[in-house]
C-alpha cells in the first residue's frame, strides 16, 4: 500500500478490541411506505413535490403570496463503496486530530483520563450525533426520532481510507504530538497505525501563509508559484491514492493553514479559462488552494476548503461548474461562530434589538500563529465577521434598510493555552420600553475537537450529494445537483453558494435544508412541527 495511505488499520471494521463499540451502523432502520417511494437494490427513487410561496407586489405596494408546487424526482444510488478522504494540511491539529479520531472510533477504543475511562465516539457531527423527527408513532402519538444517517445511505467514517498532504514531513503520530490536543493515553493506542502515515510534499507559496510557518516547510514541491506541474502533480497523487486504496472516490478537504486573500486580478482569475492560462503562466496571485481546487475540479473530485480565504475565485467556480464537479467550503464554523448564529437568530427572530456583538478569542495552537500575521487574520476576520448578515437584513421591523449591529472580531495569539481556544462573547441589545439586555459567554474548547467531527460531516455529505440526481418530473434526464454544495452550509462560517444565489447562515434554516433535502430524497415532506395531530381534536 502506498506510504502515504492509510497503513492497515489493524482493527476490524464496527468491532472493539475493548468491549465497547462505535456508533451503530444505522442501515435500513425504516422505509417508507409511498406510492412516491420506490426502492431497488440500486436506486431509492422518490417523487417530491416541493412547496413553496411566491411573492409579487401589487400597484397599490401590497404583496401577494402565491403558493407554488414544483415536482421533483429524486435518485439515490444506494451504492457507497470504498470512499477516500485526502486531508491538505493532514499533519496540523484538525488533519491528526480527525484521523486519530476516526482509528480510535473504527477500533472501538477505550481510554483512561484523569476522569476515568473514556471511550471512542462522534460527538460534535451532526450526521453521526444527532437525530431527526422520522415522524409520530400512529398508535401512541410519541415523536419518532432517528439518527440523521440513517435516513439516506450514507458512508460511515469508520471506513474512510485517509491520506493527505503536508508541507510539512512530520509523519501523522508525530504531527499528532506536536499538535498537543488528544490524551497520552489514547495517543499510544494509535501511534503505531499513524506512524506510517506520511502526508505527500504539497505546494508552499510563501506568500500566502504567515512566514511564522516556513520553519515547518521541509516537504515541498519544486516551485513557489502556481505553475501547471503542480495541478497534474496533485491529480497524479489523487490518481494514484485512488488505485493505491481500491477506492471508488476520493473527496479533498483543506483544513491546511489559511491564507490571504487573492487579488481578483480582470483575465487572470475571473474566468476558467483566464485561470487555466495564468496557473501555465506562473501568476503569482494563484494560491495553493486555488491550485488544489483545479486540480480536483479537474479530476472530478469533490474538493472542500475549510478555511477562510477565497480560494474559489470566479474562475475557479466556473471551471467546476463546466466539469459538473463538486465544490465547498468556507471555514469550518465550529465554535464561537456556530454560537454566535444560533445566538443571533434566537435574539432577532424573538424581537430583540441586538446592537453590538463583540467576539474576543485567544489561542495557542498553529492556527492561531499564523493568524497573528495580519493578512491572514484578515481572511478570518471577514469570515467570522458576514455570519450575522442574512439574519440583520431578514428583519427590517428591527433594523432599517443598511442598519445592523455593531461587530468586532478579535483573535490573539497566546501560545500557553495552545488548542484550548479561549472565546469571549458579549452581545449587547435593546429590549422593551428601553430596556437592555447584556449576554457575556465565555467559552473554552480544543479547537480541533470541536472542527474534527465537522470535517467527517463535509466528507460524508460531500460523498452523499455525489449520488443524487435530480430532475423535474416529467422529463427524462437526470442529473446532479449545482458544482457549487451549499447543502454544507451548516458546518461552514461562510457558506458558497451558487453564483447570484442568497447566502444563509442562520443554523436553524442551515439544519433545516439538510434535514429536509434529506427527507426529500425518501419522498417525505419537511418537517413542520405545527402538530396539528395534538391541537385539532
Ligand atoms: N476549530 C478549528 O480548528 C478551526 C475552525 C475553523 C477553521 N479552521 C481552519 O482550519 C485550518 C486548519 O486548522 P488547524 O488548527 O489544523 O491548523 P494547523 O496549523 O495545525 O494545521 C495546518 C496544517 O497545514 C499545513 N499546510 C500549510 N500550508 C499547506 C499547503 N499549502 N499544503 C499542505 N499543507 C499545508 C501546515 O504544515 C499544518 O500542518 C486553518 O486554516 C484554520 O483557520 C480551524
Ligand atoms: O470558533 P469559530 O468562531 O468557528 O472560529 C475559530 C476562531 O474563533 C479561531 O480564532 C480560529 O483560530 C479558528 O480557526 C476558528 O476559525
Amino acid at each position: 500500500m502506498a506510504p502515504h495511505a492509510e497503513a492497515d488499520a489493524g482493527g476490524m471494521d464496527g468491532y472493539s478490541l475493548n468491549g465497547s463499540s462505535g456508533p451503530t451502523r444505522s442501515v435500513d432502520l425504516f422505509t417508507v411506505n409511498s406510492p412516491d417511494v420506490t426502492y431497488t437494490d440500486a436506486h431509492i427513487k422518490s417523487k417530491y413535490v416541493y412547496r413553496t410561496t411566491s411573492v409579487t407586489k401589487s400597484p397599490e405596494g401590497k404583496y401577494v403570496a402565491k403558493p407554488k408546487e414544483t415536482t421533483y424526482d429524486f435518485q439515490v444510488d444506494r451504492k457507497v463503496g470504498r470512499v477516500g478522504m485526502m486531508l491538505v494540511g493532514w499533519g496540523g491539529n484538525n488533519g491528526t486530530t480527525v484521523t486519530a479520531g476516526i482509528l480510535a472510533n473504527r477500533r472501538g477504543l477505550v481510554w483512561e483520563t484523569k476522569e476515568g475511562k473514556r471511550a471512542a465516539n462522534y460527538y460534535g457531527s451532526v450526521m453521526m450525533g444527532s437525530t431527526i423527527k422520522l415522524g409520530t408513532d400512529e398508535s401512541t402519538g410519541e415523536e419518532i426520532n432517528v439518527p440523521f444517517q440513517s435516513v439516506l445511505p450514507m458512508v460511515h467514517p469508520n471506513d474512510l481510507v485517509i491520506g493527505g498532504w503536508d508541507i510539512s514531513s512530520m509523519n501523522v503520530a508525530d504531527a499528532m504530538d506536536r499538535a498537543k490536543v488528544l490524551e497520552p493515553s489514547l495517543k499510544q493506542l494509535v501511534r503505531k497505525e499513524m506512524s506510517y502515515m506520511k502526508p505527500l510534499p504539497s505546494i508552499y507559496y510563501p506568500d500566502f501563509i504567515a512566514a511564522n510557518q516556513e520553519d515547518r516547510a521541509d516537504n515541498v514541491l519544486p516551485g513557489s508559484k502556481a505553475c501547471w506541474d503542480h495541478v497534474e502533480q496533485l491529480r497524479k497523487d489523487i490518481r494514484t491514492f485512488k488505485s493505491d486504496n481500491l477506492l471508488d472516490k476520493v473527496i479533498v478537504l483543506w483544513t491546511a493553514n489559511t491564507e490571504r486573500y487573492a487579488d481578483m486580478v480582470p483575465g487572470v482569475n475571473d474566468t476558467a479559462d483566464n485561470l487555466l492560462n495564468a496557473i501555465k503562466s506562473g501568476h503569482e496571485e494563484i494560491s495553493p488552494s486555488t491550485i488544489f481546487s483545479v486540480a480536483c475540479t479537474l479530476e472530478n473530485t469533490p474538493f472542500i476548503n475549510g478555511s477562510p480565504q477565497n480560494t474559489f475565485v470566479p474562475g475557479a467556480v466556473e471551471l467546476a461548474e463546466r466539469h459538473n464537479a463538486f465544490i465547498g467550503g468556507d471555514d469550518f464554523k465550529s465554535g464561537q461562530t456556530k454560537m454566535k448564529s444560533a445566538l443571533v437568530d434566537f435574539l432577532i427572530n424573538a424581537g430583540i434589538k441586538l446592537t453590538s456583538i463583540a467576539s474576543y478569542n485567544h489561542l495557542g495552537n498553529n492556527d492561531g500563529k499564523n493568524l497573528s500575521s495580519q493578512k491572514q487574520f484578515r481572511s478570518k476576520e471577514i469570515s467570522k465577521s458576514n455570519v450575522v448578515d442574512d439574519m440583520v437584513a431578514a428583519n427590517n421591523v428591527l433594523y432599517k434598510d443598511g442598519e445592523h449591529p455593531d461587530h468586532c472580531v478579535v483573535i490573539k495569539y497566546m501560545p500557553a493555552v495552545g488548542d484550548d481556544k479561549r472565546a469571549l462573547d458579549e452581545y449587547y441589545a435593546e429590549i422593551f420600553m428601553g430596556g437592555h439586555q447584556t449576554i457575556s459567554i465565555f467559552n473554552v474548547c480544543e479547537d480541533s475537537l470541536l472542527a474534527s467531527p465537522l470535517i467527517i460531516d463535509l466528507v460524508l455529505v460531500a460523498e452523499m450529494m455525489t449520488r443524487i440526481q435530480w430532475r423535474l418530473a416529467g422529463t427524462e434526464q437526470y442529473k446532479g445537483f449545482h458544482s457549487v454544495l451549499s447543502i454544507l452550509s451548516y458546518m461552514l462560517k461562510a457558506p458558497l453558494t451558487p453564483p447570484g444565489t442568497p447566502v444563509v447562515n442562520s443554523l436553524s434554516k442551515q439544519r433545516n435544508a439538510l434535514t429536509n433535502l434529506f427527507r426529500a430524497c425518501v419522498g417525505l415532506q419537511p418537517e413542520s412541527d405545527m402538530t396539528l395531530e395534538h391541537k385539532l381534536f
